[in-house]
C-alpha cells in the first residue's frame, strides 16, 4: 500500500522518539503509572465529595449506589481524606521519577553523541562544521531530554483523561460519551497546527547550528578580527544572526501557544453545549449533574495537558531527530581498521594510490613508493600538490580511494589501528595544545610515559631548557591551547610529545615552519639523531630541514614526480633545484 509522505514523516518520528526512549522506558512507565493512580485517585475524590455534599444538603446519610454499594457519608469523608494522602505521595513519585528521567535523558544522549564522533573516521570528523558539535551537546541535548520527559507528561495526561472519563462512565455513560466525542473533534482541529510546528521547530533547529557554528568562527577569528579592526562588522553579523535564530524560535513558540486559546474555546463550546442539551431535554438530577461537570471541567484540562504537551513534543522533536542523525551519521563512518598486526612497520609501500575529497577534488593520483626500516624521507612539492594528504593516508587517517598502502605485506585497511597509532608519532603544522601542564600536553592521555621518557622527550625536541625556566618545570599549567608560549616553543612540545612514546615512524607536517633559524638547526641536528633508531617522513617547505634525509619524493598537482637522493635530484629534477635556489642553497 502507499504510504503518505507525512505518515513516513509520522513513523520516523516515532522511531526515533522510541529510540531516544530506549534504555529510559521503565522510568517514562513508573512515572506514567504513578500519574495515572493519582489522577484515578483525583476522579473518586471528586466524585465522592460531590456526593457527599449534595447528600449533606439533602439529609441523606448515604451516597451512591457507586457500582452497586451505597457508602455513609462519615466513610465517604474518610475515603475522601485517605484518596488525597494517597494523591500526595504518588504527585512526589511521579516528581522523582520525571527529573531522574530528565538527568538520565542528558547523560544518555551526551555520552551517546560523544561516543559516537570520538569513534568516527577522521574524514567525518574534520568536515564536522565548528560549533556543531558543542551545539548539539549542550542546547539541543537539553531540548532532547525536555522532549521525552515532554512525552512522559502527554502519556499521563492521556492516562489520567482515560481515568477520568472511566470515572464519568460510571456515574453518567451519555454525557461521558459527548465530553469524549468533543475531546476527538478538539483533537483533530489541533492536528494540522501540530505539523506547523513541527515543520517550523526543524527550521528554527538549523537556525541554531547555523548560529553555533558562525559563533565558532568568529571566536576563532580573535586576532585578526583585532588587527583589521573590524569589530563592528562581526557584530553586525552576529546580530543579523541572532535575530534570525530569535524570529524562527518566536514563530515556533507562538504556533504552539495558540493551541492553548484555540484548545479552550473548542472545549468550552462543548460545554456550552452540553449545558444546552441538559436545558432542553430538562433532567434534574443534581447529584449526576453535579459529577458530570466536575469530571467535564477536570477532563478538560486534562486534554489540556494533553495538548500542550503534544505540541511542545511537536516542538521538540527536530531537535532530537538531528542529534539522532549525527550519531547515525558518526556511527557509519567509524574509524575503519582491522585487527592485524604486521611484524615489523617497515617496508611501507604505496603502488597506485589515489585519494579524491569528497568534494571531488583529486588530491593524489597514482602514487607508487616503497619506504625501508630507518630511512629518512623528504616530501616537497607547491603548495596544493598533495603533501598533507599523502601524511594522512600515512597516518592511517583516511584510506587511498583506489590503490593499495600496505606495512610489510600488509594492507593498511587491515591493520589494527591502536597498533598502528602507538608505533606512529606526527607532528602536525599547526601545534595544538590543550589548557593543563606543560607534561601533560607532552603525554598527551597516553599511558605508560614516565618522567624520564617526558625528560628525554623534551631534550630530544630541544625544549627541555625553555621547559626548566618556566616556574613550575614541568608542572607549569598552560594557558588555553598552550597561549602563553611562543609559536617556536609551541612546534618543539608538539615534537616532544610526538617522540615521547618512542614511535617507530616518525611523520612531521613542515616541523620547522614556525621556528627561527637557530631552533631550526637545533631541530635538524634532533631529527639527524633520531632517524638512526626510526624510520621518518618529513614534509618541508624549508629545504635547509630536507638536509638529513636520504631520499626525497617531490609531489607536483597530485602525482609523485620524482623519488630520488637529494644529489641526483639535483640533476633530475626543476621543482627541487629551483626550491634550493629559492632558499639560497644553491
Ligand atoms: N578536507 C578537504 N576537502 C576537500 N579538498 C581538500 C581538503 N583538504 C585538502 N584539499 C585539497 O586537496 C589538495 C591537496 O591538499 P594538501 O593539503 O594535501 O596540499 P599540501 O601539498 O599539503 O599543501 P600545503 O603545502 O599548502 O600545505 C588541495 O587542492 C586542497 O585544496
Amino acid at each position: 500500500m502507499k504510504r503518505h509522505k507525512g505518515e513516513d514523516r509520522q513513523s520516523a518520528y516515532l522511531s526515533v522518539l522510541s529510540q531516544a526512549v530506549g534504555s529510559h522506558r521503565r522510568l517514562v512507565v513508573a512515572l506514567a503509572v504513578s500519574s495515572f493512580a493519582g489522577a484515578l485517585l483525583e476522579a473518586s475524590f471528586l466524585v465522592l465529595i460531590t456526593a457527599t455534599a449534595l447528600a449533606l444538603v439533602n439529609g441523606s446519610g448515604t451516597i451512591g449506589p457507586f457500582l452497586g454499594e451505597t457508602i455513609t457519608t462519615g466513610a465517604a469523608l474518610g475515603i475522601g481524606a485517605v484518596a488525597l494522602a494517597l494523591r500526595l505521595a504518588l504527585n512526589f513519585a511521579s516528581l522523582s521519577a520525571g527529573t531522574r528521567l530528565t538527568a538520565e535523558i542528558t547523560q544518555t544522549e551526551r555520552r551517546r553523541l560523544s561516543h559516537a564522533y570520538l569513534g568516527s573516521s577522521w574524514a567525518v570528523q574534520q568536515a564536522e562544521p565548528s560549533g556543531r558539535l558543542q551545539e548539539l551537546l549542550t542546547s539541543f541535548v537539553v531540548k532532547v531530554s525536555w522532549a521525552i520527559t515532554t512525552l512522559a507528561n502527554a502519556v499521563t495526561a492521556l492516562l489520567s483523561l482515560l481515568a477520568f472519563l472511566s470515572a464519568g462512565f460510571i456515574v453518567d455513560a451519555a454525557s461521558t460519551l459527548a465530553v469524549l466525542a468533543a475531546l476527538t473533534v478538539v483533537g483533530a482541529v489541533l492536528v494540522p497546527i501540530r505539523r506547523r510546528v513541527r515543520r517550523r521547530a526543524a527550521a528554527s533547529a538549523v537556525a541554531n547550528l547555523e548560529f553555533a557554528t558562525k559563533v565558532s568562527e568568529l571566536g576563532s577569528l580573535g586576532i585578526e578580527m583585532q588587527a583589521f579592526g573590524v569589530q563592528q562588522r562581526f557584530a553586525d553579523e552576529m546580530d543579523r544572526l541572532t535575530v534570525e535564530a530569535a524570529v524562527k524560535q518566536r514563530r515556533v513558540d507562538f504556533l504552539t501557544a495558540t493551541m492553548a486559546p484555540a484548545y479552550l474555546a473548542i472545549a468550552y463550546s462543548a460545554i456550552l453545549g452540553g449545558v444546552a442539551v441538559l436545558a432542553f431535554t430538562g433532567y434534574k438530577d443534581l447529584a449526576v449533574i453535579g459529577g458530570v461537570m466536575l469530571l467535564m471541567l477536570r477532563s478538560l484540562s486534562y486534554g489540556q495537558q494533553l495538548t500542550a504537551a503534544l505540541g511542545s513534543l511537536a516542538a521538540a522533536v527536530p531537535f532530537l531527530e538531528a542529534v539522532s542523525e549525527t550519531v547515525a551519521k558518526y556511527t557509519e563512518a567509524k574509524a575503519s581498521g582491522g585487527s592485524r598486526h604486521p611484524g615489523s612497520m617497515t617496508p611501507l609501500t604505496a603502488t597506485g594510490v589515489d585519494f579524491r575529497y569528497p568534494n571531488d577534488r583529486v588530491a593524489l593520483s597514482d602514487i607508487t613508493f616503497r619506504i625501508e626500516s630507518r630511512e629518512a624521507i623528504g616530501i616537497i612539492g607547491p603548495s596544493g600538490a598533495g603533501k598533507s594528504t599523502l601524511a594522512q593516508l600515512l597516518l592511517g587517517l583516511r584510506e587511498p580511494t583506489s590503490g593499495t598502502l600496505c606495512v610489510d605485506g600488509v594492507d593498511m585497511r587491515e591493520v589494527d589501528r591502536s597498533w598502528w597509532s602507538s608505533r606512529v608519532g606526527f607532528v602536525p603544522q599547526d601545534a595544538n595544545l590543550f589548557t593543563g601542564t606543560v607534561a601533560e600536553n607532552i603525554r598527551f592521555f597516553r599511558e605508560g610515559i614516565d618522567d624520564d621518557a617526558l625528560r628525554s622527550a623534551a631534550r630530544r625536541a630541544n625544549i627541555l631548557a625553555d621547559v626548566e625556566a618556566l616556574p613550575h618545570g614541568f608542572d607549569t599549567h598552560l594557558g588555553e591551547r598552550g597561549g602563553q608560549l611562543s609559536g617556536g616553543q609551541r612546534q618543539r612540545l608538539s615534537i616532544a610529545r610526538a617522540l615521547a612514546a618512542d614511535p617507530e615512524l616518525l611523520v612531521l607536517d613542515e616541523p620547522t615552519s614556525a621556528l627561527d633559524g637557530a631552533s631550526e638547526a637545533l631541530i635538524r641536528r634532533t631529527l639527524s639523531e633520531l632517524r638512526q633508531g626510526m624510520t621518518v617522513v618529513i614534509i618541508a617547505h624549508r629545504m635547509s630541514t630536507l638536509d638529513i634525509c636520504d631520499r626525497i619524493m617531490v609531489i607536483e598537482d597530485g602525482r609523485m614526480t620524482r623519488m630520488d637522493s637529494p644529489a641526483t635530484l639535483r640533476e633530475s629534477s626543476d621543482f627541487y633545484r629551483q626550491s634550493l635556489a629559492h632558499a639560497g642553497i644553491l
